[in-house]
């Protein structure tokens, strides 16, 4: 192996371990303790064996705690909808339709990472702000604080917002429960936890939403501490494979050093041999001469003998012990390798339905622009959404819903061709992206989803229930990028919905 290969297999594991760990740290105590373990076998050179027994044990905690996550995820999502309905539950004040909607797309679109909980939060802030400020429809409006402190004038108002609020404390007291902070934050989260259900004035709803932001992004902040100590811990390991490198590199020079040190030694003996026959008088001062001589060579060469058969053995040592410290890192880096690639096959698949997610969307779509725009070919974004889902799940349950989600993508493939991609892209909302395909052609497929979907006979209990999609199309423009292409489509699709429902809008 030489140098440079051995550098590159050195940065593959720093990459594979550093990932793998980054999965898995802040999620569980007890798999916190095995990703630990990982770290210290990794950093104190522990054999393959070792490593891999440590790994085996991670394995199973690591699929734990990626369901547990979703389900966290899950549930934090179910509460910031719930959120939004307590606000749509005031009496005499409507909710901002427009920002509802985005709020709601931007739920859709980021549930799943926590690291976009303190955003969304910020947006309900504001929601909540703007819904609350309202007075009553026959009423002028005035300022949320304005309102806020007229409430205390008015009985009926404030009974009515004190309801509200004392319901949204209890939700957000949940959604508390849910963020799986480190347990050092659970003084702060009990004092919040008190100040938020014993509250019923709706003036402190902004600052305990603040304080709710705060201590979720000083928890993300902390997880990236632990990576940053990490990665300085496995950069010093990395540093001592490259000095036993280095080390072996000069034993091999002072190898050929001390070789021609030998030579020149030889040379100067033969020379000096020579000239001295040259000058010798008789016959036995010769003889003397020549054996003296002789014995001076043979006694340096069996010195450099010794010496090169000490250095060579030297040299096979350190080049033994580095071998078994590369063989034992590739086998490292191919378990850690096909571990990660495990995980990110997982982390790209929706568990429900077995589609790509949203993640392997955003993977696939921007190249998928790049070459159709390269080769001047049509590309088309479909996004389908299925029709008042909340129904089928408040009629027939969360399970009958998942069975929907599980039936509809079935109906959608069946028409799709096989250059043709479809996505879970979050809750009941789908994208299909059409390689290769214009307007028209789009507009035809997405058709015959919509029908597809509408005449499947869905069964619920042994009675038959009709599902609709609501699909938006877009084509692809030159220079157009994957973000603006997905908004012109999810435009349509509103469309579609603000015009009925199971029907295909196109923005052509
Ligand atoms: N069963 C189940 N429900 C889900 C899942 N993901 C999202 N949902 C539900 O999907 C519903 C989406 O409701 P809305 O966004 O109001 O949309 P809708 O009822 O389909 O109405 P329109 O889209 O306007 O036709 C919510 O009730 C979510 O809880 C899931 O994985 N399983």
């Amino acid at each position: 192996m030489t140098e440079s290969s051995s550098e590159k297999l050195i940065e593959v594991l720093r990459k594979a371990v550093s990932r793998t760990s980054m999965l898995a740290e802040g999620n569980d105590p007890k798999l916190d303790s095995v990703v630990r373990q990982i770290r210290l076998a990794i950093t104190k050179g522990a054999n393959a064996d070792e490593i891999q027994t440590v790994l085996s044990d991670a394995e199973p905690l690591l699929i734990q705690s990626d369901e547990a996550q979703l389900t966290r995820a899950k549930q934090v999502r179910s509460c910031l909808q719930e959120l939004i309905d307590l606000l749509e539950q005031q009496e005499q004040k409507s909710v901002p339709q427009n920002e509802k909607k985005q709020l709601e797309a931007q739920i859709r679109m980021h549930w799943q990472a926590s690291s976009q909980w303190p955003g969304l939060l910020k947006s309900y802030l504001s929601l909540a702000e703007k819904t609350l400020s309202q007075k009553d429809s026959n009423q002028p409006k005035s300022s949320f604080l304005k309102t806020l402190f007229n409430a205390k004038k008015n009985a009926a108002t404030s009974k009515n917002d004190n309801e509200v609020m004392g319901q949204i404390s209890h939700t957000l007291a949940g959604l508390i429960n849910n963020l799986m902070l480190p347990s050092h934050y659970d003084d702060d989260i009990a004092d919040l936890k008190k100040a938020l259900l014993g509250n019923k004035n709706l003036q402190q709803l902004p600052a305990l939403l603040d304080e709710i932001i705060n201590l979720i992004m000083v928890a993300i902040g902390k997880t990236q501490e632990n990576l940053t100590n990490y990665l300085n811990q496995l950069n010093k390991q990395l540093a001592s494979i490259n000095d036993s490198i280095s080390i072996s590199y000069h034993s091999q020079k002072n190898l050929s050093e001390s070789r021609e040190g030998f030579n020149s030694k030889l040379q100067t003996q033969v020379t000096d041999t020579s000239q001295a026959v040259q000058n010798a008088s008789d016959l036995d001062s010769l003889k003397a001469l020549i054996n003296d001589k002789m014995a001076t060579i043979s006694s340096t060469m069996t010195e450099y003998r010794t010496q090169m058969l000490e250095q060579e053995k030297h040299a096979n040592q350190s080049i033994t012990q580095l071998k078994n410290k590369v063989t034992r890192m590739e086998k490292d880096t191919a378990s850690l390798r096909s571990l990660l690639q495990e995980k990110l096959a997982q982390a790209m698949t929706d568990s429900l339905t077995d589609l790509p997610n949203r993640t392997a969307y955003q993977d696939a779509i921007l190249p998928l622009c790049k070459i159709m725009q390269k080769t001047q070919k049509p590309l088309c974004l479909a996004v389908c959404d299925i029709d008042h889902f909340k129904k089928v799940n408040d009629t027939w349950g969360h399970l009958a819903g998942d069975k929907v989600l599980r039936l509809v993508p079935k109906q959608i493939r069946s028409i799709l061709l096989k250059q043709d991609h479809i996505f879970r892209y979050g809750g009941e909302e789908f994208v299909i992206i059409f390689p290769e395909t214009n307007m028209e052609q789009a507009i035809q497929r997405a058709e015959a989803i919509r029908l597809a979907v509408e005449k499947a006979p869905f069964n619920m209990q042994g009675e038959p229930v009709s599902i609709s999609v609501s699909i938006g199309v877009a084509e692809l423009k030159p220079q157009e990028d994957p973000e603006s292409l997905f908004a012109r489509a999810d435009k349509q699709l509103y469309l579609a919905k603000e015009s009925g429902r199971n029907r295909v809008m196109a923005n052509k």
